[in-house]
């Protein structure tokens, strides 16, 4: 069902103390809210997090998982690894992966199959780059990452999946998509659902923004009819910022 959810992607930040502080100040800080409210530490803090937020309705999530069960994959988490810690949830297809660590369409389409396997709710990323925009392609871009990775799935997975359109040219770089445009494109995707699902699949799926979001500018893409909610990379770093945020949705 589709919900309102603003969700933070620590990346690669915050050591052990700095993880349990600001968890601290986050969920001491938290207004009452209907949306679901994320957080995503790095995988060795993970199992204290949860730990941490036992009692909290912050849901802890995690950032990336390898498609196979287990075995000879130095450096990998599996899903059942991150099941056994109490995460249901995780990101796949961050531009951040795509870009630095070769994940293909392909791969995810192997990741998203294996973590609804296993009952997980998969957080798929995806979105343009500068050139495609500037070219004109973001829409065919788009479409083909979802196509790709998504799109061989049974309409049944979709209850279990939630998107983040992330425009790479907007991600860390202090310039956001315009709210014109993230509706433009949340509006496309949920268009393009509809016609390879069907129309109550796309009604029922919740679309994050990410990139650049922050305080100053969450009202006013939240306030868009095709954008659920956000996922916020560098101002989930700072309680106050994330707090914020989460209050304008
Ligand atoms: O996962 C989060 C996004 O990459 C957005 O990051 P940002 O808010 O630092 O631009």
């Amino acid at each position: 069902m589709r919900k309102k959810i603003v969700a933070g992607n620590w990346k690669m930040n915050k050591n052990m103390q700095e993880t349990e502080a600001l968890l601290s100040e986050v969920s001491a800080k938290l207004p009452d809210t209907s949306a679901t409210v994320m957080v995503s530490p790095t995988f060795v803090n993970l199992a204290s997090a949860v730990n941490q937020l036992e009692d909290s309705t912050i849901e802890v999530i995690a950032q990336n998982m390898h498609f196979a069960e287990s075995g000879a994959y130095t450096g990998e988490i599996s899903a059942d690894m991150l099941l056994n810690i109490g995460i249901n949830t995780v990101i796949l297809g961050h531009s951040e992966r795509r870009a630095y660590f070769g994940e293909t369409d392909e791969i995810l389409e192997k990741k998203v199959k294996a973590a609804l396997a296993k009952n997980m709710t998969v957080m798929f990323c995806f979105g343009e780059e500068l050139a495609d925009r500037k070219s004109d392609n973001h829409f065919s871009v788009v479409e083909s990452q979802l196509k790709n990775a998504l799109f061989g799935l049974d309409a049944s997975a979709w209850s279990s999946i939630i998107l983040a359109y992330e425009p790479v040219w907007a991600i860390g770089t202090g310039e956001t998509a315009s709210p014109e445009q993230a509706q433009e494109m949340h509006a496309f995707v949920r268009k393009t659902i509809a016609t390879a699902f069907d129309q109550t699949i796309a009604d029922n799926v919740s679309i994050l923004y990410g990139g650049s979001v922050k305080p100053s500018n969450a009202e006013e893409i939240f306030s868009k009819p095709d954008v659920d909610g956000g996922l916020i990379g560098g101002a989930a770093l700072v309680a106050d910022d994330f707090i914020a945020i989460v209050k304008a949705i």
